[in-house]
């Protein structure tokens, strides 16, 4: 554990919609200190207050006004630890690299990584045991890193779907097949994002590459790890039980939350009742609760009762949008079960996963 320690922090992408988040959340953490802020060219050089356009509810707070945005060079970052990025992807990727090259712990929301099979795909509510992935991935580094590494989170849609699959599979066993509709809010496209004539009055039924990273994701998430021919560990890709997921991607106008309908069966036969199911995404916890991260939600999954809930504008701020909702629990007469999904896309889809995969990396002493 942190036993007292403080870790001093930086954000890179912090003028974004994810940064801005991870700087409303550091801002208050109990043990990651926020030192250091990165962007573009464009914003560099300027403090804070003055390079972004700041747009939470929450006022933007004192100790990054005056912040003077850095480049995004590991030698402007020194002193601290760990790096969060909400980077563009367009260039995340070697900025990433050459912060992990430079021994930085780098918790990265961007797509670049996630199928790199020698980095883990972490939702901290799923699947924290894929830390172990981390000693091979700095192994393999020519020269070894002692320090350094990559975590990347999931897709915002793959990460509100894959908690409660977890949860059902971890109840019930394998899932056999997972059909999901997403409808995906525009603050996943990020600021200025989707152009207002686009998407008042409108829904925009195909979000770029979204429908092939959740069918992919999943399964990283899901599998587990598993011994290579060559003695190294890989990802099993839920390999020892073949699981086929299919998703339909949906903009809509909805500012945050990615509402996902979702259907699936079970190996088990006979499947569970749709009143095993709830109980059974009730009592899920997350090994990150259980280590006492301080940004883990207590809920992992709220079960609503209620005919029309979840709902975007009522309940994704539950828990500060650290767990997720999920409601209409009912029989499928397609597949088994079918029920509703919530997910705060910036917070348990972004920035709050980062900080609790960088707080179950600290309670694994790994940093
Ligand atoms: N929004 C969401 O719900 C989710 C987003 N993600 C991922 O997180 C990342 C950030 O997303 P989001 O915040 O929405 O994106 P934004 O477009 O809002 O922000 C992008 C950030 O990247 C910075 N940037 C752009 N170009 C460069 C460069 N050449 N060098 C250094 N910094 C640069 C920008 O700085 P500047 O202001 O100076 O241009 C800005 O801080 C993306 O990879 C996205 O795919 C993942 C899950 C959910
Ligand atoms: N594409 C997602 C957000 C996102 O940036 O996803 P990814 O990190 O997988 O590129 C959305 O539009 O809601």
């Amino acid at each position: 554990m942190h036993e007292g320690r403080k870790i001093n922090v930086a954000v890179l992408g912090a003028t974004g919609t994810v940064g801005q988040r991870f700087i409303a959340l550091l801002s208050e953490h109990p043990f990651f200190v926020l030192r250091a802020l990165g962007a573009s060219q464009r914003s560099a050089g300027k403090p804070y207050a003055r390079a972004v356009t700041w747009k939470q509810t929450k006022y933007m707070p004192a100790m990054v006004r005056e912040m003077i945005v850095q480049e995004c060079k590991p030698e402007l970052f020194v002193g601290c630890e760990i790096v969060f990025s909400g980077l563009d992807a367009d260039v995340a990727g070697p900025i990433e690299e050459a912060f992990r090259q430079a021994e930085f712990a780098v918790f990265s929301n961007a797509k670049n990584h996630r199928r790199d099979p020698n980095v883990p795909l972490i939702v901290p509510l799923v699947n924290a045991s894929h830390f172990t992935m981390i000693h091979q991935q700095r192994a393999l580094h020519n020269p070894p890193l002692q320090k350094g590494f990559i975590v990347t989170n999931a897709n915002c849609s793959t990460t509100g779907v894959v908690i409660p699959l977890a949860a059902l599979e971890k109840a019930f066993g394998p899932l056999e097949s997972c059909m999901i509709t997403t409808m995906q809010a525009i603050s996943g496209a990020g600021y200025p994002g989707v152009p207002s004539m686009d998407i008042f009055d409108n829904i925009v039924p195909y979000i770029g590459g979204e429908e092939e990273k959740m069918e992919w994701e999943t399964l990283k998430i899901l599998g587990g790890i598993a011994d290579g021919e060559d003695g190294r560990k890989l990802f099993d890709m839920h390999a020892r039980q073949p699981l086929r997921v299919s998703a339909q991607c949906n903009r809509v106008p909805v500012i945050e939350g990615h509402t996902e309908c979702v259907s699936v069966r079970f190996a088990q036969r006979p499947p569970p009742s749709p009143q095993q199911v709830r109980e059974a995404l009730q009592a899920y916890t997350s090994d990150a609760w259980t280590m006492s991260c301080p940004s883990a939600p207590r809920h992992t999954i709220f079960v609503h009762e209620e005919a029309d809930r979840p709902q975007p504008r009522l309940d994704r701020d539950y828990q500060s949008g650290a767990g997720v909702n999920v409601g209409r629990v009912r029989q499928c007469p397609v597949l088994d079960i079918k029920f509703v999904v919530l997910a705060n896309n910036v917070a348990i889809g972004a920035a709050t996963s980062s900080i609790v995969n960088a707080e179950l990396a600290v309670c694994k002493g790994i940093i």
